[in-house]
């Protein structure tokens, strides 16, 4: 493809990103490889070249854009060789007429800059919100370092976690399947955060396909038990053969019935060590991955978030052995979601109490801490651990 036609495609991309954005349609992941699945004359560079010339657009612009063709414009306000692509040549972009506008340039939506001003985060911190994130790994304890730098000799240790390692963007990760998890530093933080040891017994509440099931289960040595549940069935599939790989023996998965759960769960109550709660949340923390997410959420969506967060809690805290630990995390950095709900938990549960994460980073914030990109070098992330009474 030729430079005109690769710019062109990523418009058409853009284009069909921002209809799914309005319309709650797949994530722009989703969009690419299916864009490209029906194109086969599309090469690996053509590929490689589109998709960073979507998401350079989708960063650049705070607030959905009118169309593809003016996220590209603003774009090409700061590169003459993109700009000179909109020559009308077969298959590219045509011609800028006079008048023509470019879409506004921004970080964040602005009813959501009043609420990260709200939740305490300077302005300045926002454009991190969403820079490319880095390639991070989590190494299966017992797999030697040694073992990861031979295939990956730039690998670099993240300051603070033993088993994280930073690899250098575009790494081939397939040669280290079974050995290393793809898994964001911030994730592998909040996953210690209960400290959980061998031979405890840990719901995973909202497990998902599980990529914290599985630090979890590492850190437990392969020793107790942890029930993996959610309400997804394809999410919580994914989740057995992943453990399978990691040599995991101790998940037993359950799916659960949206608002049925304490029944398919009573025979864990007051059972749990630890309980931990990766809510579904707007994934503000993760728009370094998704940035189109920043365009999907909406004022009513975050409201009935925050009501299924506080229902999850809800479902979570009998399952709590007396004396044992809620862990409460979400990728968010909006206080409704974490810092306000679990001040609302425990106004709400007489005799809980919020103790310490053994978290090796981030910033206390309310009753629990806060990881931010702009701190951390990690997603964000709220995590709080709630001690039940004994
Ligand atoms: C942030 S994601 C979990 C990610 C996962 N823990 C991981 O590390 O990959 C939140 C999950 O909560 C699940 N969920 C939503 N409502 C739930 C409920 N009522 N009970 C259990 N899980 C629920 C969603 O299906 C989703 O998979």
């Amino acid at each position: 493809m030729k430079p005109a036609a690769r710019t062109q495609a990523a418009i058409e991309l853009l284009d069909a990103i921002i209809a799914a954005a309005r319309e709650g349609g797949a994530a722009a992941d989703t969009l690419i490889a299916r864009y490209f699945s029906t194109r086969r004359y599309a090469g690996s560079k053509d590929r490689r070249a589109v998709r960073e010339l979507v998401y350079a657009a989708i960063r650049q612009c705070g607030e959905v854009p009118a169309s593809g063709r003016a996220a590209m414009l603003l774009l090409a306000q700061d590169d003459a060789e993109l700009a000179a692509r909109f020559d009308g040549s077969a298959h590219g972009p045509a011609p800028v007429p006079a008048g023509e506008e470019p879409a506004a340039a921004g970080v964040v939506p602005a009813w959501l800059e009043r609420k990260l001003a709200e939740s305490g985060l300077d302005a300045a911190t926002w454009p991190a919100l969403v820079d490319r994130a880095p390639l991070d790994v989590r190494l299966r304890r017992d797999v030697a370092a040694s073992t990861l730098q031979e295939v990956v000799p730039e690998a670099v240790p993240i300051a603070g976690l033993v088993h994280g390692w930073r690899l250098p963007a575009g790494t081939d990760v397939a040669p280290l399947a079974g050995a290393a998890e793809v898994q964001d530093a911030g994730s592998q933080a909040v996953s210690l955060a209960a400290a959980v040891r061998p031979g405890m017994t840990v719901v995973d509440l909202c497990a998902g396909a599980g990529g914290k099931t599985l630090a979890l289960g590492d850190a437990m040595e392969g020793q107790g038990r942890i029930v993996a549940c959610d309400v997804d069935r394809a999410r919580l599939s994914r989740l057995a053969p992943r453990a399978e790989k990691a040599n995991l023996h101790i998940v037993e998965t359950r799916l659960l019935d949206p608002n049925r759960e304490a029944a398919a769960l009573a025979d864990l109550n007051g059972a749990a060590d630890v309980v931990f709660v990766d809510a579904p949340c707007s994934g503000t923390g993760t728009w370094r991955r998704n940035p189109e997410a920043r365009w999907r959420l909406t004022p009513a969506r975050l409201d009935r978030l925050v009501a299924t967060q506080a229902h999850v809690l809800g479902v979570a805290a009998p399952l709590v052995r007396p004396g044992g630990t809620l862990v409460y995390v979400v990728c968010s950095l909006l206080d409704a979601e974490g810092k306000d709900q679990v001040a609302r938990f425990l106004a709400d549960h007489p005799g809980w109490q919020a103790s310490a994460p053994a978290m090796p980073m981030g910033t206390k914030h309310g009753d629990g801490v806060r990881l931010t990109p702009a701190h951390d070098h990690s997603d964000g992330f709220f995590v709080a651990c709630l001690s039940a009474p004994c």
